[in-house]
């Protein structure tokens, strides 16, 4: 049976962040992810756990410069300093949450960077990243992302993935498997699931269109929950969704009384 854990870059985002813990915890989860911790002190991250009774199962290494648009610097040939360095922030965060595993953002290929150099650069740095996580006891993964929401984002396929981590060829690298980007990107989920389950160290989820909750868009989860237990995963699976009330609130809608 999947463990499900609140995203909280996504979910509870009318509350700040710190006090989206407790309503995670509220609402009866027992496992966090968020995109990333750095913003914070690790030790307040440590509390807003530990008060609310909570593990942390995911965050993301260093991205670049999110703000400016940057959603990650691993296939980077000119920052591959930059992704060394935030590999050892990721892992003192990690070390610190007691979070089993980070994500590494392929990011956008840069204008004027070949395919190849881009693609040699991320397997080189994921190599690296495997390594230093390796000897913090921590698993690496790496995540297709749909080229809608991300356009130009250098990793978008399960089958590309698979092929990336077979080329690092190491024992600590996982896919981080996001039904709501494969829905958009490949379909087939379910025996994509099927297929490459053992390469899979974590799933997220998201309803399509929106990227709100399951059973808000074409996903048939009750099918595809039954078929991921049939496969015996019994890893967590991340509510990555924008809910849909705050979506309509948004738009003017508002709850019957
Ligand atoms: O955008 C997403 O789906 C992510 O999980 C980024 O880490």
């Amino acid at each position: 049976m999947p463990k499900f854990a609140a995203n909280l870059t996504l979910l509870f985002n009318e509350q700040a962040f710190l006090d989206r813990f407790a309503a995670a915890a509220d609402a009866g989860f027992e496992g966090v992810e968020y995109l990333f911790p750095y913003a914070w002190p690790a030790a307040q991250l440590v509390e807003a756990l530990q008060t609310n009774a909570l593990v942390q199962v995911l965050h993301n290494l260093p991205p670049g410069d999110w703000d400016a648009g940057e959603r990650g610097i691993a296939c980077h040939p000119d920052r591959v300093g930059e992704f060394q360095d935030g590999v050892g922030r990721g892992i003192d965060y990690a070390r610190a949450l007691g979070c089993p595993q980070l994500n590494c953002l392929a990011g956008i290929r840069p204008e004027g960077v070949d395919p190849e150099r881009a693609l040699a650069t991320f397997v080189d740095n994921l190599r690296f990243a495997a390594s230093a996580l390796k000897a913090a006891g921590l698993r690496l993964l790496i995540e297709p992302i749909n080229t809608f929401d991300i356009p130009g984002f250098f990793l978008n396929r399960t089958e590309q993935a698979a092929q990336i981590a077979a080329a690092v060829g190491v024992d600590n690298l996982f896919i981080q498997y996001d039904i709501y980007h494969a829905q958009r990107m490949e379909g087939e989920l379910a025996n994509t699931l099927s297929r490459y389950l053992p390469m899979i160290g974590h799933m997220q989820l998201a309803d399509t269109p929106g990227r709100h909750e399951p059973g808000t868009g074409e996903i048939n989860f009750p099918f595809l929950f039954r078929h991921i237990d049939a496969l015996g995963y019994t890893g967590w699976i991340g509510c990555e969704y924008k809910p849909i009330a705050d979506t309509l609130s948004g738009l003017g809608w508002r709850p019957a009384e």
